[in-house]
């Protein structure tokens, strides 16, 4: 079922993982949104976030970047804690509302963030280089000089990405990055992404349509706040026995349901 190519084995590949948590929970308000993760990410791989909507992905996701308040436990991305400044380079973050000015064209968007990322007179040929590399990797050429404000949802968010992949950051973290786009967009981006992870960029992506799970390396299945499983899609399906992650998702939240409520304290 798994089409992907076989990832780096991180057994023979023993490299630190990009992302470590341990103990991992967050405050909202007043409530305990995460509650005691502990995951890793491993280098070089598509890492699906699945779970429904309000489970916790994207405060999680932000709490990896570092734009989290009340996080406690242990968060290390790419060695560092997470949030810490040597990162802001090194990781790519697309959040769900997309980032980008209306009043600008799509070039003069991805030309001004390259000016803050990529500084300097001397730098100006590998910045034009670099806008015309991700405008090809989102499919935006022939939307480069249309003004941001009149593009689609799909293609706005599709700019933002483009955004998020200047300077070939070593870690992306993609907040549902293909909501509302067509299956050939998706599929494309699918195809992005997996070209990225294959020339060593770490992703985790969220979603909650159980279908993109088949498409990922590695699995973080969430639920209210908690993970319900870490694992790859295959393993996924062989230790539930059933044919899709969203039957094996199925099955695991039937299981945490008929488990004693140890873990459901406010
Ligand atoms: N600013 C806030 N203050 C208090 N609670 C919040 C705040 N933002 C989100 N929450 C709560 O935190 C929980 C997790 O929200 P989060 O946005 O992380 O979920 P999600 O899985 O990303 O959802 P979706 O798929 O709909 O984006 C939800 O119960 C939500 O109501």
């Amino acid at each position: 079922m798994n089409k992907n190519p076989d990832p780096p084995d991180p057994v023979r590949d023993p490299v630190t993982p990009a992302i470590h948590a341990a103990g991992l929970t967050v405050v909202r308000g007043p409530h305990t949104v995460l509650r005691d993760l502990d995951f890793t990410v491993r280098r070089g791989q598509v890492t699906g976030l699945l779970g429904p909507s309000g489970c916790g992905k994207s405060t999680l996701m932000r709490a990896l970047v570092g734009t989290q308040a009340k996080v406690a436990g242990t968060l290390t991305v790419l060695d560092h804690p997470a949030g810490h400044a040597d990162l802001r380079s090194r990781v790519g973050y697309v959040t769900q509302a997309p980032s980008v000015y209306l009043d600008l064209t799509v070039r003069q968007n991805l030309d001004y963030f390259a000016a803050v990322l990529l500084p300097g007179r001397a730098r100006a040929e590998e910045r034009r280089a670099e806008v015309e590399r991700v405008l090809g990797d989102v499919d935006l050429t022939d939307h480069a000089d249309a003004l941001s404000g009149n593009l689609s949802g799909g293609q706005l968010s599709r700019v933002s990405l483009a955004v998020a992949l200047l300077g070939t950051p070593e870690l992306l973290v993609l907040d549902e990055p293909t909501v509302g786009l067509d299956p050939v967009l998706r599929r494309d981006l699918w195809n992005l992404f997996h070209r990225l992870a294959e020339q060593g960029t770490t992703l985790l992506v969220s979603s909650h349509v159980m279908d993109e799970a088949e498409r990922c390396h590695r699995l973080l299945l969430m639920r209210d706040g908690t993970l319900l499983a870490d694992d790859s899609p295959d393993a996924l399906r062989t230790r539930t026995a059933t044919d899709t992650v969203e039957a094996a998702f199925l099955q695991l939240v039937d299981a945490a349901n008929a488990a004693p409520a140890t873990r459901r304290q406010p």
